[in-house]
């Protein structure tokens, strides 16, 4: 029997869509496999009542096929469904380290992470790996079609969680198809300064390079309280806000010394519009690893 644990992740960052993604250090969903003939599931924990059971229909049982690591999995849900804190990710991704420990498998990375978004395919009928490549390798990640790397990188971060859900197929489906030039040139100039600000440690860079206006205007009108929020956040010190992956949640990153103010200012933007929030003073954290064998 293997346990592993994997990470929360927010994708997109703002200028990055479907390419950067960071892990946080909590929360994070364990799973635990056992060899078996055939792949069976059990969810336990925040909102599996709302998870299929279905191996075909859960991100890790999609992962054990992918494998071919026939397990019985166990997950315990620490990071809630349909969130944009990359929960479907988080059970993918801890399965694949589970399970190339438990069948002894000795797979690359790049390979855990391909298995993984097998899942988020099945979730969202597109096989991006831009939460399952933090929810793996830690860090900030970068993932393009020929490949995917990582960067160790000290950034507080404050994500919160509106208690709403958000499909992120639904979310998908709201991203303009075109752009201009101009909002070409301005997303390529926020992508570059997020890298050398993620480099640098410095959130200031990382949260000018956040602005994005093609992708984060549609989703962010999906987010009920989310232009409150924001505001409150960035009066209380954010250096950037954006939609965490496809939303409801959103991410803000700061100075270690101003997460308490800001989380307090998210939570309270959202309460302005009738809406409760929750939300998690967080950093840049580890990707999945195992916790037991
Ligand atoms: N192991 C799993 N954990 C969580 N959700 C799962 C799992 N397997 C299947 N799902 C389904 O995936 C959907 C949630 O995934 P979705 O990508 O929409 O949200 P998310 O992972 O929280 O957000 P995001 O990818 O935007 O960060 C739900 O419909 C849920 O039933
Ligand atoms: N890049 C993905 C992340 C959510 O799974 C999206 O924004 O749709």
């Amino acid at each position: 029997m293997v346990t592993a644990w994997a990470p929360a992740t927010s994708a997109n960052l703002g200028s990055g869509f479907d390419t950067f993604g960071v892990a946080l250090d909590r929360p994070g969903d364990v799973v635990t496999v056992e060899r078996a003939e055939e792949t069976t599931i059990e969810m336990r924990g925040l909102g599996s009542e709302f998870i299929p059971e279905d191996p075909a229909k859960n991100t890790a049982g999609v992962v054990a096929a992918e494998l071919d690591a026939p397990a019985r999995i166990t997950i315990d849900k620490g990071v809630r469904p349909s969130s944009g804190l990359g929960s479907s990710a988080a059970s993918a991704a801890a399965a694949a380290v589970a399970l190339d420990d438990l069948y002894d498998l000795g797979l690359d990375d790049e390979t855990l992470v391909r298995a993984a978004a097998e899942g988020e395919a099945v979730v969202s009928g597109d096989a991006h790996a831009d939460n399952v490549a933090p929810s793996i390798l830690g860090g900030f990640t970068i993932v393009r079609e020929d490949g995917v790397f990582s960067v160790d990188t000290d950034l507080a971060l404050v994500a919160c969680l509106p208690d709403r859900v958000g499909s992120t197929r639904e979310a998908r489906d709201v991203v303009p198809q075109e752009t201009t030039l101009d909002e070409l040139v301005h997303t390529v100039g926020s992508a570059a300064t997020l890298v050398a600000g993620m480099y640098e440690n410095d959130p200031v860079r990382v949260g000018r390079g956040m602005d994005e206006r093609v992708v984060t205007p549609a989703r962010a009108a999906l987010i009920d309280g989310y232009d409150a929020a924001r505001e409150a956040a960035l009066d209380a010190g954010a250096t950037g806000v954006t939609v965490s992956g496809a939303g409801p949640s959103v991410l803000a990153v700061c100075y270690p010394g101003r997460r308490r103010d800001i989380a307090a200012a998210l939570t309270s933007g959202f309460d302005a519009e009738g809406i409760d929030a929750r939300a998690f003073q967080t950093r840049v954290g580890d990707g999945a690893y195992i916790l037991d064998r």
